[in-house]
């Protein structure tokens, strides 16, 4: 695992802004296409808004990357709530990402049915390949969620679906995640954490011991691929 501290979450979303367009137009040096899977929540917004103006929009090459999402908040597409719209807001509308490079969770359909049909959607493309995504983007909750895997959730155990759908009381609404195995069979993965109030977390989660049930951020161990995590000094106050 690699761990990269920038000063605040500005410099954070400037660093990771360059280095993500470095790795992308590293792998397409040899292959045509990247599927590159984008985190929801508030901390990528400005990630996202850094890549879609220059000198990335120039630098990077929209039209062979496929867009994919770690998860979905199961709400309609115009709520501010839903992952994919504020993707969409801040870079993929931006950029001008062409309509069949972009695979939503969809949201208009029973949460059960839009996770099968995920599933199927990736199982098709990816076929019979070993490594799933080229990159993973993910957030981590205060509470150490990452994806919509939540602590105490029967989905932080899931083995062998790569798509579920649950409900999370909490929040009273749906959610429809990738599971741990399929995140954990891509290239490279790349955790983005701001902000005090997940610094405690964030120690537990990195050096505390294995607890995935209250801490489903630990579930995210790339089998062959690399494991970043990228975050602000006050989120990584509490490391050793
Ligand atoms: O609910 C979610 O939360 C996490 C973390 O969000 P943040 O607001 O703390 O950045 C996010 O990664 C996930 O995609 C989202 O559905």
């Amino acid at each position: 695992m690699e761990l990269h501290i920038a000063k605040d979450p500005q410099q954070l979303s400037e660093n990771m802004a360059a280095w993500i367009s470095n790795y992308i137009l590293e792998v397409l040096q040899d292959q045509e296409r990247f599927t590159f899977v984008l985190s929801g929540g508030s901390t990528p917004k400005q990630l996202y808004t850094l890549l879609a103006r220059e000198p990335y929009l120039e630098m990077i090459p929209w039209k062979k990357i496929h867009f994919f999402w770690g998860d979905e908040r199961v709400v309609p597409f115009d709520d501010e709530r839903n992952n994919a719209r504020m993707a969409y807001e801040t870079l993929l509308t931006p950029v001008g990402v062409p309509a069949e490079n972009i695979h939503v969770m969809r949201t208009d359909m029973l949460p059960e049915v839009s996770a099968e049909a995920y599933e199927k959607l990736l199982q098709e493309y990816f076929n019979d390949s070993a490594v799933t995504f080229d990159l993973v983007l993910l957030g981590m909750g205060d509470d150490g969620h990452t994806l919509s895997l939540f602590p105490g959730t029967a989905v932080v155990k899931e083995q062998k679906a790569w798509v579920k759908a649950f409900f999370l009381p909490a929040q009273h609404m749906y959610r429809v995640t990738l599971t741990a195995p399929v995140v954990n069979r891509a290239a490279c993965v790349v955790f983005m954490a701001t902000g005090a109030g997940k610094a405690v977390t964030l120690k537990n989660v990195i050096e505390g011991t294995f607890n995935a049930e209250q801490f489903p951020s630990q579930l995210i161990r790339p089998q062959d691929g690399e494991l970043h995590w990228f975050v602000d000094e006050a989120a990584a106050g509490a490391l050793e």
